[in-house]
């Protein structure tokens, strides 16, 4: 393992994007000490995720939850409660005003952080124009990041090519997380606005969420370590 300064190391989030427990329980040991940060999305929530997700906390490894949450405010407010009381790190709501609200307050007096969704980086301008929203990709994140800051939630995901935008809203106390990363000359796969992560760190993301370039990689763990390397020196 590199000497990577543990600061830098809490700043990579690996995305556990598979379909049973004991597909990713194998990348969490093989990955040992080099990854602190996991995060627990969908498909593996679905599959026994949330179990996992005690035992990598009992392990002293950070967890995301990203389960996305968007429903009626009591709803959201009992479902960010249970996961504060789960001992989670950070839980993803979808950034509306009513859903951010709620969750601001399920998660009240506790350590966990909620971010909201501003637009997802497989959206581009004609995506959002198809889905029904008449402004584009900068002016909804814009928006929605400054109804992140009023509902009092931590910060939000955006894309990396969205992160100093949103860091000028949010301050330096926000959270600014932005999956979309791919190393040089990595696939890009179904990100549409995406950057390197010494970009992302650059444009004032406080941590990256990484998938396919270190699951699908030969070599998870090299993968892992390069990306660290690329932190490091951002
Ligand atoms: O909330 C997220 O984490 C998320 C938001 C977003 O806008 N885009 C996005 O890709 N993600 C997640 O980040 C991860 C990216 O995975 P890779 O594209 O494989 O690196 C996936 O687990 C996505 O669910």
């Amino acid at each position: 393992m590199s000497l990577v300064d543990a600061k830098v190391r809490d700043r990579m989030i690996v995305a556990l994007d598979y379909p049973n427990v004991s597909a990713a329980e194998a990348l969490v040991w093989q990955l040992g000490d080099v990854v602190t940060f996991y995060k627990i999305g969908l498909e593996l929530s679905i599959a026994g995720g949330l179990d996992l997700a005690a035992d990598l906390i009992g392990a002293g490894k950070k967890v995301f939850l990203d389960l996305k949450l968007h429903d009626i405010g009591n709803t959201v407010e009992r479902a960010t409660a249970a996961a504060a009381e789960r001992g989670v790190h950070i839980l993803t709501v979808h950034a509306y005003p009513q859903t951010m609200a709620a969750a601001a307050r399920g998660a009240k007096g506790s350590p966990l952080e909620v971010l909201g969704v501003t637009v997802l980086t497989s959206y581009d301008d004609a995506d959002l124009a198809t889905a029904g929203y008449h402004m584009g990709v900068t002016d909804t994140v814009r928006l929605r990041a400054g109804q992140a800051l009023e509902a009092g939630i931590a910060g939000v995901i955006c894309a990396p090519t969205d992160a100093a935008m949103v860091r000028a809203i949010l301050g330096p106390d926000g959270r600014v997380v932005t999956p979309g990363v791919r190393p040089k000359g990595a696939e890009v796969g179904d990100q549409k606005r995406f950057a390197t992560p010494a970009e992302a760190i650059a444009a004032g993301a406080d941590r990256i969420v990484v998938g396919r370039p270190v699951t699908a990689a030969q070599d998870p763990v090299a993968a892992a370590e390069a990306i660290l390397a690329e932190l490091a020196g951002a």
